[in-house]
């Protein structure tokens, strides 16, 4: 199940860097401390590459790599030239570390305002229409204003759990919508891929618009709302991966197909956040007197717009920037759990049983009964190591550290990756789909350092999402799992390729037994 060039090494080279992780564990640990003892910056290891372009090539066909198995060649890389290399792609330097004594040590010095490379097309694309370039994007206070009320609505266990009632109406029609569509003789799901998807934007526009899309109803010719937002979602990924894949004339204001698609999609989206913000904010004005009108208490929408330091175009920005980021990184990574539930039976079957347990058919999903269910969690931590849906994070530190032992100067740029679980330097008997490993109380679970595998990236800057992606995947997978018995029965394996999150390499047509 595990990408091919995993294991792939030599003996002679796997042994070199085993002993270098090993002295870092119980070695001297160097820290920015340590500074003074840090070699420079520019012997830090590393393809040697041509002028501008770097190590570009390696990924085109002239190359070992292939863009799209960008996890395979960045394990390679690491094993190649040990816990740190510098890379540089078309004119851009990246540093990369993996170790979890590195990770922990960025992280330690990411000070109150952690920076991030933006998206720049994005960015580009608000600039053109005068807009606020969105959370995601800027830093510092600005980043500071934005991300706290968001922080407040969607970190908050109590808050989020709010959610649990209109995330399991939506998890009951997607359910309700496999069985409507499924073929009778295969017992697959046509376009299960595309209606993971749609599952996932019905899900987040129902917290963060306020309101039910309809994405999720068979007749969808009916809707033109939810299909127009359906096929906008999909123009967005498809262009923003054009332009980030192929030469950037939108840099130098070329308009091209790609540049087009890109910017009508985000239109579209700001024209419905516009609608429904607007929708609640009437809604608001009606209700003055006859209920409370608070930061903190009403929909997600309602609390924002309480708020006297949002106007409502950065509003409508920001309700875009947290759809964006929820469609693709949560359908894929339902995917690859339903991939892995399919090849463990076993492990299948006992996640039903819990299930079963916690929350017998006919009960609602509660607050208390997700609690019970820590076999299913491990599942969803055991599938994202061996299939991590988003590659890592980045960081720009402001002032001078040592990783690895090297000098890291201001403004570099550092990325942090989350394939550690994909490498038996660092985590036992990679290939073994173990969710065990996750339980409190099991040995191994106690000796996985908690800066290995980072899904959702740490610190002040994590995913605003993780504990809403979280609960949307528990109830989700509740769903599926009570209902029917997932099967993979193809004879190919699965596999994850990049497209700027990693996704699933093809379609996710799973055999769905019905349990009834
Ligand atoms: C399985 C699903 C998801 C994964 C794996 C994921 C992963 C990530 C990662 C790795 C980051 C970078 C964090 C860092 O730099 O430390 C991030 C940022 C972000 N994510 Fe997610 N995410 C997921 C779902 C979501 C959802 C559902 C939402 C919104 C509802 C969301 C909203 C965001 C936002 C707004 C940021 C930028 C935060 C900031 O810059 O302050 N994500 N996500």
């Amino acid at each position: 199940m595990l990408p091919a060039s995993v294991g792939r090494t030599s003996a002679c080279r796997m042994a070199s860097m085993a002993q270098q992780i090993l002295h870092r564990h119980v070695g001297t640990m160097v820290t920015s401390e340590h500074l003074e003892d840090a070699k420079p910056y520019d012997e830090i290891p590393g393809p040697k590459g041509v002028p501008f372009f770097g190590s570009l090539f390696d990924y085109t066909g002239l190359g070992p790599y292939k863009l799209d198995k960008l996890h395979e060649a960045t394990v390679d890389r690491f094993r190649n030239f040990g816990p740190i290399f510098k890379e540089t792609l078309a004119g851009v330097t990246h540093v990369h570390i993996i170790d979890p004594t590195d990770v922990r040590e960025l992280f330690r010095n990411e000070g109150r305002s952690p920076k991030r490379t933006p998206i720049d097309a994005m960015v580009k694309y608000r600039r053109t229409r005068k807009r606020h370039i969105g959370m995601a994007n800027t830093e510092g206070e600005e980043w500071q204003r934005l991300r706290k009320p968001v922080q407040h609505l969607l970190m908050k266990p109590q808050s989020v759990y709010a959610y649990i009632p209109i995330m399991e109406e939506c998890a009951d029609d997607f359910v309700t919508l496999m069985k409507e569509t499924q073929d009778i003789e295969s017992q697959e799901v046509p376009e299960f891929n595309h209606k993971m998807q749609r599952w996932t934007l019905e899900s987040v526009c129902a917290i963060v618009f306020d309101t039910r899309m309809g994405c999720l109803n068979t007749g969808l010719d009916n809707n033109p709302e939810a299909l127009d937002m359906i096929v906008s979602v999909s123009n967005f990924f498809d262009s923003l991966k054009d332009l980030t894949f192929s030469f950037p004339f939108w840099k130098f204001g070329i308009t091209t197909k790609a540049w087009t698609k890109f910017t009508e999609a985000q239109d579209y989206f700001f024209g419905m956040s516009k609608k429904y913000a607007t929708i609640a904010l009437d809604r608001m004005k009606s209700a003055v007197g006859t209920s409370t009108q608070s930061e903190s208490e009403g929909t997600f929408l309602e609390c924002l717009l309480a708020r006297r330091d949002f106007d409502i175009d950065s509003l409508c920005d920001l309700m875009n920037d947290l759809m964006i980021a929820a469609v693709e990184t949560t359908a894929s990574t339902l995917a690859f759990n339903l991939y892995c539930l399919a090849k463990n039976p076993e492990v299948q079957e006992r996640v039903f049983q819990e299930i079963n347990q916690a929350i017998p058919p006919g009960t609602k999903i509660t607050a208390q009964s997700l609690q019970n269910l820590p076999y299913l969690k491990a599942c969803i931590k055991e599938t994202v190591r061996v299939f991590p849906t988003v590659d890592g994070t980045n960081r720009i530190p402001s002032r001078e550290i040592a990783l690895a032992g090297y000098r890291i100067p201001p403004d570099t740029i550092v990325r942090i990756h989350c394939i550690a679980g994909l490498m038996e330097e660092y985590f036992p008997s990679p290939e073994k789909f173990k969710p065990e490993r996750w339980l409190r109380g099991d040995a191994e679970c106690e000796n996985i350092d908690p800066y290995l595998i980072l899904p959702f990236g740490y610190g002040s800057r994590m995913c605003t999402g993780r504990r809403m992606a979280e609960q949307d995947l528990y109830i989700m997978l509740i769903k599926i799992v009570q209902n029917f018995k997932i099967e993979w029965h193809h004879e190919e394996d699965m596999e994850l390729i990049f497209r700027l999150t990693n996704v699933p390499d093809r379609p996710a047509q799973f055999r769905f037994v019905s349990r009834t």
